[in-house]
């Protein structure tokens, strides 16, 4: 198992907000959490991701255990956050924008842009141009691309076609599913029929919570049985 999060409470303060949640994901999968604002989506990705530190229970990464060490070691380990508020550096350019992610891992810079291009080849005519004014779909795709330099074990992405347009969900979907297989994935997302086509597995969340797994084809498929959860 690439990553097991076993039975972890995690609480801002005095507030606890997960409550005992468990997650497995193997190497190359491709999972999905679903649930309603405020469910704990986003916290559970962040504790992932070492910027939380569970009050109880444990996370291991390739059975190392993991709990409580900082998000720039999580990254080091090769553990990718791409955040919900599909923030890019606005003054740097799109090229900038990849070296800065391409220099801690050691990717040379070419192979770094090739990575990027790969996934979204409109982006080569931005690559000179200051990020900050690329749409929010092209903004999601720069930082899908940046998040595959050097070769991560795990990539944690938040909400990817929150607030975008119809048609660059539609982008964002093929991107998500030619990179499926190739590196693991948590996906946080609300929008079913993504879901639907796209996961593996999928982890219901409520109230802090983990009510349901869904693991065969015919209840993934099932957006009624998930709509339950939003
Ligand atoms: N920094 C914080 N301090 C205190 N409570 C917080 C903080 N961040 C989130 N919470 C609370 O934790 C709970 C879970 O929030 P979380 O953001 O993880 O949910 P979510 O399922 O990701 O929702 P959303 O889709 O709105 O991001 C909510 O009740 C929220 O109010």
């Amino acid at each position: 198992m690439l990553l097991k999060v076993e039975n972890i409470n995690v609480a801002y303060g005095h507030a606890q907000v997960l409550h005992g949640v468990s997650l497995e994901i193997d190497r190359g999968e491709m999972v999905f959490v679903v649930g309603r604002n405020g469910a704990g989506k986003t916290t559970l990705m962040r504790t992932i991701a070492g910027f939380m530190t569970p009050t109880q229970g444990a996370i291991t990464l390739d059975s190392e255990p993991v709990n409580g060490t900082p998000p720039e070691k999580m990254a080091q380990k090769g553990v990718r956050y791409v955040f919900q508020d599909k923030r890019v550096f606005a003054k740097l350019t799109v090229r900038e924008n990849i070296q800065l992610a391409a220099y801690p891992t050691g990717e040379p810079l070419s192979e770094a842009i090739d990575k990027v291009v790969g996934i979204y080849p409109k982006i080569t005519r931005f690559m000179d141009k200051p990020a900050g004014g690329l749409s929010g779909g092209q903004r999601q795709l720069l930082l899908l691309g940046r998040a595959l330099v050097g070769s991560p074990r795990l990539l944690l992405i938040d909400e990817p076609t929150e607030g975008l347009a119809a048609g660059i969900i539609e982008e964002v979907f093929k991107v998500l599913d030619r990179i499926k297989g190739t590196v693991s994935m948590v996906i946080v997302e609300q929008n079913l029929p993504v879901v639907c086509r796209l996961a593996d597995r999928v982890y219901a969340m409520k109230e802090g919570g983990i009510p349901a797994h869904l693991t065969t084809a015919a209840e993934i498929q099932d957006q009624a049985l998930l709509e339950q959860y939003l």
